[in-house]
């Protein structure tokens, strides 16, 4: 039998330790502090899964594994990396670190060069995955043997893994939609509409379609699962706690209260900044992430960061 750690015990980590769990592995998961995994109020749906009792949970890490899973936020990802033991990662949090502006492979091979690395993404809410709803998603990795390895035992008709070797496209969808979504939500919250709300998902995907071509990924990669996938559930559902961030601001809330109304953990918040620091560097406009990173930043006012969008010159499309 595989024997598959888990790293990480909030929503996502739970409902892959549950979804894997169902493909036959052994599971183990490590959770920072075992007793006070999926804190009150958060993901109410994902408590009517409770772990099987087979399931070990526990705040030592493992001296072996098979597969490290990890489900640890982008921020936290590098204190925890140097604890797994020798065997292949799949990283599965989606963002930036602030600090390096590194992608989570990037943070991998950092500070982890030893262990070969993937990484998963796609339109996947984890009260969903619980449920053994059926759902898709794409694992990256450098080599295509290395992502299909890695996907072989966890992949289920259920959960249907495809795989991919554009890294940086997987990984710069998985961050970007979460920025994306909290313009959305915030378009919503504003009153602003549908029509809005469906330009502004467009014209976030062409951004990203930009940045992936500078930073040397496939845009064709954005019209696939980690792309075009993520952006249409997370920019329209209040499932997503970017999207619900997004939305809370644009009902007037003022930042830190919409932080701790979330049930978890919303990457875009500090992603934002980071993309657009990425994206100066290679000299590319993202206007929907310039204005999402001031406004988040308190440099624009809500009212402003709408004025700021809406006069933009249309160009050529
Ligand atoms: N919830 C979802 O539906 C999905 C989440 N993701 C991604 O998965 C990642 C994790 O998200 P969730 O599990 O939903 O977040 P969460 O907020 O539910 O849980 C985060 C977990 O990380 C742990 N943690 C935080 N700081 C830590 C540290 N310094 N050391 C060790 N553990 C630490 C917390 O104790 C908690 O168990 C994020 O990057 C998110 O974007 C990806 C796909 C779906
Ligand atoms: O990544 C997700 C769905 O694919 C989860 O989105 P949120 O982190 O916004 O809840």
């Amino acid at each position: 039998m595989t024997n598959i750690t888990v790293f990480g015990a909030g929503a996502w980590g739970c409902a892959l330790a549950l979804h894997i769990h169902k493909t036959g592995a052994n599971v183990r998961l490590w959770a920072r502090n075992p007793s006070a995994r999926l804190p009150s109020g958060a993901m109410p749906r994902l408590r009517d899964h409770p772990l099987p009792a087979d399931i070990t949970v526990s705040d030592t890490f493992p001296v072996t594994t098979d597969l490290s899973v990890v489900v640890i936020p982008v921020q936290h990802l590098a204190s925890v990396l140097p604890h797994l033991p020798q065997a292949p990662v799949l990283l599965c949090c989606k963002g930036i670190e602030q600090t390096t502006l590194d992608f989570p492979l990037e943070i991998l091979a950092r500070v982890r060069p030893d262990l070969k690395g993937a990484f998963l993404s796609g339109p996947n809410f984890a009260h969903e995955i619980a449920a053994g709803l059926p759902a898709a998603a794409v694992i990256a990795a450098t080599q295509h043997e290395t992502a299909q390895h890695i996907a072989e035992p966890i992949s289920s008709p259920l959960f249907r893994l495809y795989t991919s070797t554009d890294c940086t496209g997987v990984q710069l969808g998985g961050a970007a939609k979460n920025v994306i979504a909290i313009a959305a939500g915030a378009t919503m919250g504003a009153g602003l509409g549908e029509n809005a709300r469906a330009a502004l998902i467009t014209r976030g995907l062409a951004e990203t379609g930009r940045l992936a071509t500078a930073l040397g990924g496939q845009p064709a990669t954005l019209s696939g699962l980690a792309g075009i996938g993520d952006l249409l559930l997370t920019c329209t559902s209040p499932a997503s706690r970017n999207y619900r961030m997004g939305l809370a601001l644009g009902q007037g809330s003022r930042k830190e209260e919409a932080l701790t109304t979330l049930p978890g953990v919303a990457e875009g918040v500090t992603t934002a900044s980071a993309l657009l620091s990425i994206a100066r560097r290679h000299n590319v406009h993202v206007p929907i992430t310039e204005t999402i990173a001031s406004f988040l930043s308190g440099s624009l006012t809500l009212a402003q960061a709408q004025d700021k969008l809406l006069s933009r010159p249309p160009g050529f499309e």
